[in-house]
């Protein structure tokens, strides 16, 4: 049985889902090295925003096959280095989107009307009216710095509450930041215009202390912050200064450049500031929804099956990856097979979408034949995660091409690939009950479904040589379980290929390429 282990608090709902197929620990508040230790026992590790997952981790997690982090930020986990690795890396990049963007409400209003501080000072015993004057959020402009899930649905409610809205996103489009009731702007503008900035982009090489003294410089005296996305987007040093200088009038932060918080200028400062630990994802609705999403996640890739939301895999809905998996199989398939006919050192994999084939994403498709490619030479240490570069790093050149004409087959998938023992090609297609069929090989019709041992003769079509053939494999005691050949014309050339019960024994390829009229010959185990 696969193990997994939950090394941050994840919702009892996740755990039942790992239950089904796996041994579950839960170790929480680990520490680095107790994590070096025991990652090399488990088959999957499931985390939070708690545990860092960094190269060393990744390094000793020998049988990881997955980390699945309950919630969106992956930046917590040295995402190359898995990928490297083939691990999958699966986020949960819808479950708790309100959540964060009704912490980020929250925290505005908060700060808009000293709610924090008020709510103290009662519960001291006091009743200070005027300390807490505040100011409201209508008719003031919001500015939206990432304009993606959370972003949006942050806008969408400010709207609601009579507020402008500016945002800053460099890969959104006008027309959708439109469609939201945002103008887009450059950040510059929108940090001079905002009275209340809110930011939510992943923390990246470009976004880390995107807010830093210049930019707070530029701000309105009355502009409020606030950041529930990731400590270190704003400089907190830099912060603590503008706002003891009263260069902007009120921060609010759920994260933290290093969590949890430690010594901070922060701490020091007074109502103008809002710090929470880290509670944009914590509710309890959040919590169900992103343990579910990714617990499912990792029991499928422990089965087998592809996830639905890798960070280092393309991007598939759902609704495609059921469409394409049995075609994934086929790829893969028939992958294995050309690399095999085209010998070692695959430079061109040429991959064509046909017929009804030809309107789905090929991305999958090719990852696929790229993994069944490099099988030969990988052996389980390839998969969809990898595939793609360690086809680039052996300099594999990959093109891609539809032809929806193709029309013998509803759908089929054509490979060409050119190595060490030349160009080869396999067309392969699926039937109703979705078993694969091998159409074409090397120009030449066949019909024939793939076995796990096969052989295939590149021969003239003249009498005797299907006879000769079966004789030299019986000698062998090599016991054929089906035949079939294809040819163009009468007396051509013509392929034969044959599944074999066996693997053929040592040096019997040289006899059979010595058989009267067998130009070539191939064997290939799938
Ligand atoms: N405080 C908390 O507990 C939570 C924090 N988060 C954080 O919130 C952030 C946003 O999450 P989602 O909306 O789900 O992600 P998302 O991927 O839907 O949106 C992120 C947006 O940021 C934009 N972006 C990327 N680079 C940018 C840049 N240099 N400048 C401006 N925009 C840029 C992207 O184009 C995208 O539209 C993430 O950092 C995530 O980790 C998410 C959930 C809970
Ligand atoms: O989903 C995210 O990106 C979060 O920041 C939530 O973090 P958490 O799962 O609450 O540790």
């Amino acid at each position: 049985m696969s193990k997994v282990l939950v090394s941050d608090p994840i919702d009892q709902a996740g755990i039942d889902i790992l239950s089904q197929v796996a041994t579950v620990d839960v170790k929480t508040n680990l520490k680095p090295e107790e994590l070096v230790q025991i990652i090399g026992d488990y088959d999957a590790l499931m985390i939070r925003s708690g545990t860092r997952v960094t190269k060393e981790i990744i390094e000793a997690g020998t049988q990881l096959k997955i980390i699945g982090r309950a919630g969106v930020g992956v930046d917590n986990v040295d995402v190359p280095a898995a990928t490297r690795k083939g691990i999958v890396v699966v986020n949960s990049p819808e479950g708790n989107t309100i959540a964060a963007a009704e912490h980020a409400l929250a925290m505005m209003l908060s700060l808009s009307r000293y709610i924090p501080d008020a709510n103290a000072s009662v519960k001291r015993g006091e009743w200070d009216r005027k300390s807490f004057i505040g100011a409201e959020v209508y008719k003031k402009t919001l500015g939206v710095i990432g304009l993606g899930k959370i972003g949006s649905h942050v806008a969408t409610v400010a709207k609601a509450m009579g507020m402008k809205l500016l945002a800053y996103d460099p890969f959104i489009s006008t027309e959708r930041a439109e469609q939201i009731g945002c103008q887009l702007v450059e950040l510059d503008l929108l940090v001079q215009q905002a009275d209340y900035i809110t930011l939510h982009m992943p923390k990246t090489p470009e976004t880390t202390h995107l807010i830093d003294a210049k930019m707070l410089a530029k701000m309105k005296p009355t502009a409020r912050i606030v950041n529930c996305a990731r400590g270190g987007i704003i400089d907190e040093e830099a912060l603590a200064v503008a706002l003891k200088e009263g260069q902007i009038a009120g921060a609010a932060l759920d994260v933290f450049e290093s969590e949890p918080l430690g010594e901070s200028s922060l701490r020091a400062l007074g109502k103008e500031i809002i710090l929470t630990p880290h509670l944009g994802a914590s509710t309890t609705e959040a919590q169900v929804n992103v343990a579910i999403d990714v617990a499912e996640q990792i029991r499928d890739v422990l089965l087998g099956l592809p996830a639905r939301s890798a960070v280092n895999i393309p991007g598939l809905g759902p609704d495609i990856l059921e469409e394409l998996k049995p075609y994934m199989q086929l790829a893969e398939t028939l992958g294995k097979l050309v690399g095999q006919l085209a010998g070692g050192r695959v430079e061109l994999l040429n991959v064509r979408l046909q017929g009804e084939l030809a309107t789905n994403k090929s991305q999958p498709l090719v990852i696929a034949s790229l993994k069944g490619l490099l099988y030969q030479a990988l052996r389980e240490r390839v998969n969809y995660v990898n595939a793609t570069l360690e086809a680039k790093e052996r300099g594999i050149r990959v093109i891609e091409t539809r032809d929806a004409a193709i029309k013998d087959y509803a759908g089929s998938l054509h490979l060409e690939a050119t190595g060490s023992l030349g160009t080869h090609s396999v067309t392969g297609a699926l039937l109703g009950d979705g078993e694969i069929r091998l159409t074409n090989i090397d120009g030449f019709p066949v019909n024939v479904p793939p076995s796990q041992h096969m052989l295939f003769t590149l021969h003239r079509d003249m009498p005797g040589i299907i006879g000769k053939l079966g004789s030299l494999l019986g000698s062998f005691n090599v016991n054929i379980a089906s035949m079939q050949v294809g040819r163009k014309i009468v007396r051509g050339d013509a392929v034969m290929v044959l599944s074999l019960d066996d693997p053929l024994p040592e040096g019997i390829l040289s006899e059979i390429k010595k058989v009267a009229g067998i130009r070539d010959a191939y064997t290939v185990t799938l």
